[in-house]
């Protein structure tokens, strides 16, 4: 079969670029991303069907921003912006742009004209849909209908059914947008008049067999955490190349109550996958010390887990040296890492952007072009425990991004104590699979007075974190029941000495990021 004609995602430094390009594919649609530095010329020799400019951090009138080539609008290619790329296209077809100082981020409502154009039609008049931007349209250009506005948005979306273009300023591709999905196919199918046609191929096969062909028959080793992303990436890995993987759990110190444990005795029991374990508590502890700053950790975490995985497969390599490490990687750790073209570094994950510059494994990561719920599902499909697959994501640094101050063993204990309890409680409300996770922050720098046992205390306010997300791109503060935080607020208090404060956080993503640091 030919390669269908794709839809271009032309991604401005985007966030959310893949995650356009993952729901094109959930609406049977080819696509491809391409970056904005390519020419307009060497895009249309792609022959795309559609082309969707994304959001990206610029605005389109500060000097060097990004701009379109309106040669573009020319070929007759139906058009689709988002946030940035919505503001771009405004701004190429003669309409304008301006920094109006109301900026939106996070849930938005937005007042639709449904009677007007494709996009909206039929759907509520008032929406919640996800905003991020600082700038919008203020006047849409010539021939563009005005179908949608919010509080800070006077044109917060626009169609030109003649010449097949649409724009918004919201994010449709992103869970929380509702009815998001459904405007990107109606963008897809009713503008561009694109046939549903494409399927996309078997993940597993497709990437067991590129693993094979990477991989040879030379030796693997592959970082396993007892986290969802690397229990199916090493099981991908051990389907392709069986016994040439063993996987190494490095115990850092900075994991929760019952971890290591946890993994050592599941892991190898659901899989039969060969496992060493490392204990790098001193070395992590020590190369932490004293560091405040959260990109310094991230950084100093990154290294140190490559010295520990390069000790390590000196160890288990039987033949010569083992060139190859596995790594569960997910889209979200590269683009947040500042890994996509153009996009901004919001955090450098420690697999991705903290990794030391002389790295000298070749990196296997199967993953990395998904997002978390697609890599449940292929745990799923591999037949991973569903206690696996559904457990809630925690960060390879652990507890040092979740400590606001330096790392200590004292911090540590005081958080893994607070943590349990918070972990505990939701169990036992039987909300595990309602909240998508659940940080735990110790504001170790931080102190408050409190009155305990009619005595004052001076102690540490600990910050509840509960998400809802989909994917980890966005997210909300989880409304968890007030007895829920209740209860979780006076056994902390009551039970770790050193807390006098339990504080919740109602931030969604944006603007806040899951993680503190
Ligand atoms: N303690 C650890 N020991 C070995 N490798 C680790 C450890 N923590 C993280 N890693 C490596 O870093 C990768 C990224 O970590 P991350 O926490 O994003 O994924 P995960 O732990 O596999 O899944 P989850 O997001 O569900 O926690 C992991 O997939 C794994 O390869
Ligand atoms: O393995 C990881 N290494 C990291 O350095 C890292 N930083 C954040 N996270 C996890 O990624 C998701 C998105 O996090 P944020 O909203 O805090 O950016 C959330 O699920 C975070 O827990 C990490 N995972
Ligand atoms: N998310 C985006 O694409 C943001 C676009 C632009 N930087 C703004 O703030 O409006
Ligand atoms: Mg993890």
């Amino acid at each position: 079969m030919s390669t269908p004609r794709p839809v271009l995602v032309v991604d401005f430094g985007a966030q959310y670029a893949q995650l356009i390009a993952r729901r094109v594919r959930e609406a049977n649609v080819y696509s491809e991303i391409v970056p904005h530095s390519m020419s307009v010329a060497d895009m249309l020799a792609k022959n795309p069907a559609a082309i969707i400019l994304s959001g990206g951090p610029s605005s389109v009138y500060a000097p060097g921003a990004p701009q379109i080539d309106a040669g573009m609008f020319d070929a007759g290619v139906p058009v689709f912006g988002i946030c940035y790329g919505f503001q771009a296209m405004a701004q190429a077809l003669g309409g304008t742009v301006a920094h109006t100082g109301n900026r939106e981020y996070g849930g938005t409502p937005l007042h639709a004209r449904p009677e007007a154009g494709v996009l909206l039609r039929d759907l509520p008049d008032d929406l919640p849909v996800w905003m991020s931007h600082g700038d919008c349209v203020t006047e849409a250009p010539a021939g563009f209908t005005v179908t949608a506005e919010s509080a800070g948005a006077p044109v917060a979306a626009f169609e030109d059914l003649v010449g097949r273009r649409a724009g918004v300023q919201f994010h449709p591709e992103v869970g929380h947008t509702a009815h998001g999905q459904e405007m990107l196919t109606r963008f897809l199918y009713d503008i561009a008049g694109i046939e549903p046609t494409w399927t996309p191929e078997n993940i597993i096969d497709e990437q067991v067999a590129r693993i094979r062909e990477q991989v040879g028959d030379k030796e693997v080793i592959c970082g396993l955490s007892g986290g969802v992303d690397s229990a199916v990436a090493a099981a991908l890995v051990h389907k392709a190349v069986g016994d040439q993987l063993t996987c190494v759990f490095v115990d850092h110190g900075l994991l929760r109550a019952g971890e290591a444990e946890q993994v050592e005795k599941d892991y190898v029991a659901a899989t039969g996958i060969k496992l060493k374990v490392v204990d790098a508590r001193e070395r992590f502890l020590g190369a932490l010390a004293g560091v405040t700053d959260p990109e310094q950790k991230r950084k100093i975490i990154g290294r140190e887990f490559i010295r520990v995985f390069e000790t390590a497969a000196r160890e288990i390599a039987a033949h010569g040296d083992v060139e190859f490490l596995v790594q569960g990687t997910l889209y979200p750790d590269v683009v947040e890492s500042g890994g996509g073209t153009g996009t901004a570094n919001i955090k450098s994950h420690h697999n991705v952007g903290g990794l030391p510059e002389d790295l000298k494994f070749a990196l296997v990561e199967p993953l990395r072009t998904l997002f978390k719920d697609e890599v449940r599902t292929l745990g799923l499909q591999l037949g991973l425990p569903e206690a696996m697959v559904w457990r809630h994501p925690f960060p390879g640094p652990g507890l040092a991004i979740r400590i606001i101050g330096a790392v200590d063993e004292e911090r540590l204990a005081v958080l893994r104590k607070a943590d349990l309890i918070a972990r505990q409680e939701l169990t036992l409300a039987g909300l595990d699979r309602g909240v998508w996770q659940f940080p735990v922050v110790l504001l170790a720098d931080v102190r408050s007075v409190g009155v305990q046992g009619d005595g004052r205390s001076y102690g540490h306010p600990v910050v509840l974190r509960p998400v809802s997300s989909e994917d980890a791109m966005t997210a909300d503060w989880s409304r968890l029941p007030y007895d829920v935080v209740a209860k979780i607020s006076t056994r902390i208090t009551n039970e770790v000495a050193e807390v006098n404060r339990v504080v919740l956080d109602v931030t969604s993503k944006p603007p806040g990021t899951i993680e503190w640091e």
